[in-house]
């Protein structure tokens, strides 16, 4: 027998984690059985307290019964090692340019460093995960990106060569199909793999966006370094579709890293993802409050 302590609350207090806990309930019955693709990008990984958040609100979707699967970046990881061999990144329209030596360097912190670390903290919080590159099982299926002076929002004379830098060509789901039906969260690294075994350096948003569409995802995260998508003058917005996007593009205001986000989100509801979210990652358990709230956080994407 123990005597049971009262709970320090008053009742508002209390009144309030209750509502808390009820809202949650129609998104965990209405995404049970789900796959949800969560990007995680590197300049969301900068603190513990968020990674430990991150991952805890990973394996409670897990727990309740959604399918997560989670595809990480990592640019500025591989930046910083970079930088300690004395080699400088250089970005064009937010692809790194990727020579031989820096595809080494991408291929050992995605594939090691970065994806073992999160695989790890799903574990310490009691989630049951398998990290992968796009090279386990031929998940990632890729070749050589070219962008020309056509490919939307770049302003470029000619065909710019950026080395091993690639797009996806296939997504080979089976492993990702097996981990899920083990109970596993898979956990995904961009590196993808060319019919003759060459290794690819992805942007991770639009594997994420890839995979979320091989997997028929209900929805896409990406999780990144700001509110989500802002206008000139610095207002979220939300609720864009492709025609509010080109005209964004086309005056200037999505650039740099936002552009490959903002075409993988399009690209995959308009291939059958219900809705991609592009979604604050310096916010303490921002995947929670976007898949368990009413409010949500961040810029929706939907098809037209
Ligand atoms: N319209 C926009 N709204 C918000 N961020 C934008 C916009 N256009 C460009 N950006 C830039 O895109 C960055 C996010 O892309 P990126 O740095 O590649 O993030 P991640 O590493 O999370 O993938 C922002 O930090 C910001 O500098
Ligand atoms: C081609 C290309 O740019 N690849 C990225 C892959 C990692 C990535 O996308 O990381 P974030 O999501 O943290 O930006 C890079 O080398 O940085």
């Amino acid at each position: 027998m123990r005597v049971q302590q009262t709970m320090n609350l008053n009742k508002d207090q209390a009144h309030n984690i209750a509502s808390v806990l009820a809202e949650a309930l129609p998104y965990i019955q209405r995404f049970a059985g789900k796959t949800i693709v969560v990007k995680y990008g590197g300049n969301a990984m900068t603190e513990d307290t968020l990674m430990e958040g991150f991952a805890r609100d990973i394996v409670l979707m897990k727990l309740v019964g959604m399918n997560p699967v989670v595809v990480h970046g990592g640019g500025p990881q591989i930046g910083s090692l970079l930088a300690r061999i004395g080699k400088e990144s250089k970005f064009v329209e937010g692809m790194r340019v990727t020579d031989e030596e820096t595809m080494d360097v991408v291929e050992m912190v995605l594939g090691g460093l970065v994806n073992k670390e999160i695989v790890n903290l799903i574990h310490r919080h009691g989630g049951n995960s398998v990290g992968l590159t796009g090279k386990d099982g031929n998940l990632i299926m890729a070749k050589k990106l070219k962008i020309s002076k056509n490919t939307p929002g770049i302003d470029a004379p000619e065909i710019i060569d950026l080395g091993h830098v690639g797009e996806v060509e296939k997504i080979n789901t089976g492993v990702i199909d097996m981990l899920i039906q083990g109970d596993f969260i898979p956990v995904i690294a961009p590196v993808g793999v060319g019919k003759d075994g060459h290794s690819y350096n992805i942007n991770a948003d639009l594997v994420a966006g890839k995979v979320a569409e091989a997997l028929k995802a209900e929805k896409l995260m990406l999780l990144t370094n700001t509110a989500g998508l802002l206008n000139k003058q610095g207002d979220l917005l939300t609720g864009l579709n492709s025609q509010s996007v080109d005209a964004l593009i086309a005056d200037g205001t999505i650039y740099g890293g936002m552009l490959p986000k903002i075409q993988c989100a399009l690209d995959a509801v308009n291939n059958g993802v219900t809705s991609a979210h592009i979604v604050d990652g310096r916010v303490e358990h921002a995947v929670m409050l976007e898949v368990f709230t009413d409010e949500g956080v961040g810029t929706l994407i939907t098809a037209e």
